[in-house]
């Protein structure tokens, strides 16, 4: 017997259920927040001495993730951590999201649906906690098409003028990579040659799915005085890193034999897993140059870190980035990461 439809949710009901998520007992709170939803505007009262820092990013079905192949969980987990990590990479503090919301009315109308949206906010709150990020408000639509469309806002506070900027690093500075490369595209990869929706869920280490922010590394590096200047690497290596040199005005020499390889591109031909490394985005590790001199722990806040090479000067006739595969071997690396627009 078919079961009946359920009450469809309406716009009102809809953040009243997001309220109630984000207000439960258990919820990520931060001293910061002084008026959280329900007003017309939020009220934040960052720490003495610290400056604001604010970062947005899509999340868009079909663009960023697809109905049919991520958990619902995984969606809402990968629109905070988008944000995360842009905090993460200039070494600030988390102190609210802020999350707007178009969902297609078909949506609201099945049980499905409704148990879509539900999952999407439980992935999303399990990581707000993790990083003391509560939902501070948000905007909720209807979609003008049969799309789910998401945008996040994340406000984060650092002290005054200690930021950690792509634009900083100095001629001679190392470069270091936190985690592994390439996981993100090649769990990327084999979902989308599946028919059906991966069953995986947080507690499995899944770099594409559930990637994990930076935020206690960069604060580490931020706190120390360890870095002179950092980028989360979302569009892949090739592109993060043309950002860093061209903002910093220097070239890097990367050593493709350093680069650590996530466990999943073992599966991989050599060629592949280093094309995933270099060029797969959407890894969320943090790329950071800090001075030769400078001693780096192999590891921090438990995150495994790694020298890939080094910056220098610019020189005519040298590319901007050199990949040295070792002898006398080596390659220009042109940005060829994600770029919205070009497929
Ligand atoms: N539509 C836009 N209007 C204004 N600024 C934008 C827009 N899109 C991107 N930017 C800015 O351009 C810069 C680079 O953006 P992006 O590549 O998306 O950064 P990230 O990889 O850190 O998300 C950022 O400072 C961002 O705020
Ligand atoms: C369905 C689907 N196809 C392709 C991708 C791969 N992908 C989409 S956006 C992106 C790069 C990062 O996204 P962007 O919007 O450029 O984020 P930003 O650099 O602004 O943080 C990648 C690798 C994906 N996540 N999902
Ligand atoms: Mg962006």
């Amino acid at each position: 017997m078919a079961r009946s439809a359920p009450k469809p949710l309406g716009e009102l009901a809809l953040i009243e259920q997001i309220s109630r998520t984000f207000s439960s007992a258990g919820a990520a709170r931060n001293k910061a927040v002084a008026l959280g939803i329900g007003d017309d505007c939020a009220i934040l009262r960052p720490p003495p001495g610290h400056e604001i820092l604010v970062t947005t990013d899509f999340s868009l079905e079909n663009r960023h993730f697809r109905r049919d192949l991520h958990p619902p969980a995984s969606v809402g987990h990968r629109c905070l951590a988008r944000g995360l990590s842009d905090l993460a990479a200039m070494g600030a503090a988390p102190l609210a999201a802020f999350l707007s919301l178009a969902l297609p009315a078909k949506i609201l109308r099945t049980r499905r649906g409704q148990r879509w949206v539900q999952d999407f906010l439980a992935g999303f709150h399990s990581l707000a906690r993790q990083h003391n990020t509560p939902l501070a408000g948000g905007d909720t639509s209807e979609s003008p098409a049969d799309l789910i469309l998401a945008d996040i806002i994340l406000i984060g506070s650092a002290p005054r003028g200690r930021s950690l900027r792509r634009s900083d690093a100095h001629p001679d500075d190392a470069l270091y990579v936190t985690g592994s490369l390439g996981g993100a595209h090649a769990e990327l990869s084999a979902l989308l040659k599946r028919t059906h929706r991966s069953r995986s869920t947080a507690s499995d280490s899944h770099p594409h799915l559930y990637p994990q922010p930076r935020l206690a590394v960069g604060s580490v590096l931020l706190r120390r005085h360890l870095a002179t200047a950092a980028i989360d690497l979302s569009d892949g290596l090739s592109t993060d890193l043309t950002h860093l040199c061209e903002s910093s005005g220097l070239r890097a020499e990367i050593d493709s034999s350093a680069l650590p390889l996530h466990s999943l591109t073992a599966k991989l031909s050599r060629q592949d897993a280093l094309h995933a490394a270099v060029h797969g985005g959407e890894d969320y590790e943090l790329l950071f140059a800090a001075p030769t001199a400078m001693r780096i722990p192999r590891k921090i806040a438990d995150v495994p870190i790694t020298r890939i090479g080094t910056l220098h000067p610019p020189r005519a006739g040298k590319p901007l980035i050199t990949l040295h595969h070792g002898g006398d071997i080596s390659s220009e690396l042109k940005p060829a990461g994600w770029q919205h627009f070009s497929s």
